[in-house]
């Protein structure tokens, strides 16, 4: 988080196009180098899948993490992951999602991403916000949320969405007129266009949304992965638009072709799932 509030007060942010519609900057970059050096210094036979294209530059020693969240370490594992070695975990790092937006000053929508996998399910994960509430509180370090499965979260404070009315979130800049059609097919009181997968898993966890709808093969394996687990880890629950579970092995391929689906706690993901027009199924086989 500080490496990226660095590179945005230098105000160098290195922009390089990697495809349409889809930017990386020097923040994206360090990021990511940080937060592998440092996993895979620790963790050494830990596999690690970044967003990123791999740099083999040394990081300064000074980004290289040690210390661990004594919160977190002071709760009890979960019985089903006591007997889980380093070999079986593949981690996914998203070093800066949200990158547009973070290209365009919408800060608060910019998080990093570590998501950590078992048996290819999302088990675990970790979203940190670097800008949280930076428009009130001048000196914010951010937050971190996190989530294990079979233990619970941590971070902020889970909220269930509204009763009596229907909110959605999605993309703010990948729309198409698929992702229309399957927003318009739900008839929701409100659509809440805002950027990044992290952020809009945030606004279900905190009931400001009821489900986050993105008929769209854009998502990446990194990018779900730890809002996923979270979400997960509190009741809610994240699919592909067919109903689906992502599987996030090591082998898989990086993209979520089928798009992402995912509902609060409390809501019928099941049913919800059967609003979903065909032909926008079609369009995601
Ligand atoms: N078409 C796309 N090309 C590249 N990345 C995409 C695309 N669609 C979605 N993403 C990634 O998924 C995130 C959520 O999508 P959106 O913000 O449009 O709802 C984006 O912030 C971006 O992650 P990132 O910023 O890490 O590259
Ligand atoms: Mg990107
Ligand atoms: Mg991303
Ligand atoms: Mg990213």
């Amino acid at each position: 988080g500080k490496i990226i509030k660095d590179v945005m007060s230098r105000g160098e942010l290195g922009i390089v196009e990697k495809g349409k519609n889809d930017l990386q900057t020097e923040a994206d970059r360090s990021a990511q180098r940080c937060i592998i050096a440092s996993l895979s210094h620790q963790f050494p036979d830990l596999t690690i899948i970044g967003e990123e294209e791999p740099s083999h530059f040394e990081v300064p020693s000074d980004w290289l993490m040690t210390d661990f969240d004594p919160e977190v370490l002071s709760k009890k594992c979960p019985e089903e992951f006591l007997t889980v070695s380093e070999k079986d975990i593949v981690v996914w790092v998203d070093p800066l999602d949200g990158t547009s937006e973070y290209t365009q000053g919408l800060l608060d929508h910019v998080t990093v991403l570590v998501g950590v996998s078992v048996g290819g399910k999302a088990v675990g994960g970790v979203i940190h916000q670097p800008y949280y509430n930076y428009q009130t509180k001048s000196d914010t370090n951010g937050r971190t949320l996190w989530g294990l499965v079979g233990l619970g979260t941590g971070g902020f404070s889970p909220e269930c969405p509204p009763y009596g009315k229907f909110i959605v979130t999605t993309t703010r800049s990948h729309s198409d007129g698929i992702v229309q059609k399957a927003l318009d097919a739900f008839r929701p009181d409100e659509i809440l266009k805002v950027g990044g997968a992290g952020h809009k898993v945030m606004l279900l966890l905190e009931g400001k949304a009821h489900a986050y709808i993105f008929a769209s093969k854009g998502c990446k394996k990194w990018d779900t992965c730890a809002p996923e687990a979270i979400l997960t880890a509190w009741g809610g629950k994240l699919t592909d638009i067919h109903g689906n579970s992502y599987d996030y092995d090591k082998e898989v391929e990086f993209p979520n072709k089928q798009g992402v689906f995912a509902t609060a706690k409390g809501l019928d993901h099941k049913t919800l799932l059967k609003v979903i027009p065909q032909e926008v199924l079609n369009a995601l086989p």
